[in-house]
């Protein structure tokens, strides 16, 4: 089976510093991949590196079978590729279901023909993209955070927004930098159902995250890094139990 995105041998320096060496990173259709590693591993990184926000100094990202290396991130959405931020960015002038309606841009086409012609097509587009969002923040049981500005949210919630709004662009694949950050025990079991929901739903995802509760009970295969290096790669069980892993990443020894 052909991944659905293929990172391959990816590297990355600031300075002095290997934030990412010589990385592989295999996203299968259907599933949920972690990427875990303690802070400074290099997860953001490889996740910039795949969107474009920052330049590989070799390497190659293979998705749906294009190369996205030399792209802008803002060519990625019309791709089928979405991610989000590890702090929220949500537009703070904005109500959530305007953020949410921000991640569906895409699929507008007013601004092409004629005055009149744009006016008529832009109000019906906004309507649907209404509806859209509307669909995805009552998928997320927000429906009474709809017409609230986007800062007046506790933290937890904001993060569930930026989410819709990766989910509004309907990807193929969503990467999710710490979506879990901020959230409390029950916020993170809901999150963890909404995100079986979503790969239920067709969609798969890139997952980094430092709250292993969440990393375990959602992802198919879990990629784990130190210091720019993939030291582990398998499924959950085997991750766990990885002496390598739990001394890099849980500080235990044995
Ligand atoms: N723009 C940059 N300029 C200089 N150094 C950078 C830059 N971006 C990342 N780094 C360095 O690269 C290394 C990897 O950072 P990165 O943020 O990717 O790690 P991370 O695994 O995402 O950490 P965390 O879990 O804390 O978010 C770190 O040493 C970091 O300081």
């Amino acid at each position: 089976m052909t991944a659905l995105l293929s990172v391959r041998d990816m590297s990355r320096s600031f300075g002095g510093v290997a934030a990412v060496q010589s990385v592989d990173l295999d996203v299968d259709a259907g599933t949920i991949r972690a990427v875990i590693g303690p802070n400074g591993a290099g997860k953001t990184t490889l996740l910039d590196l795949v969107t474009g926000f920052t330049k590989p100094d070799s390497g190659s990202v293979e998705f749906k079978g294009d190369q996205l290396v030399g792209l802008s991130p803002r060519e990625l959405p019309s791709r089928g590729l979405m991610r989000t931020f590890q702090s929220a960015r949500l537009v703070p002038s904005l109500t959530v279901r305007e953020n949410v309606m921000l991640g569906a841009y895409r699929f507008t086409r007013a601004r092409f023909g004629s005055d009149a012609f744009r006016l008529a097509r832009s109000r019906r587009e906004e309507k649907e993209l209404t509806v859209r969002a509307d669909e995805l923040i009552d998928f997320l049981d927000m429906r009474h955070f709809a017409d609230t500005l986007a800062p007046a949210l506790p933290a937890g919630a904001q993060r569930l927004v930026e989410v819709a709004r990766g989910l509004a662009g309907a990807p193929d694949l969503l990467l999710l930098d710490e979506p879990a950050a901020g959230l409390d025990d029950s916020e993170t079991r809901e999150l963890a159902d909404v995100l079986r929901a979503v790969r239920t739903g067709g969609i798969s995802m890139v997952l980094i995250e430092h709250n292993m509760a969440l990393v375990l009970a959602v992802s198919d295969r879990i990629t784990v890094m130190d210091a720019g290096r993939v030291i582990a790669e398998g499924v959950p069980k085997d991750v766990r139990g990885d002496p390598a892993v739990r001394k890099a990443y849980l500080g235990v020894d044995q």
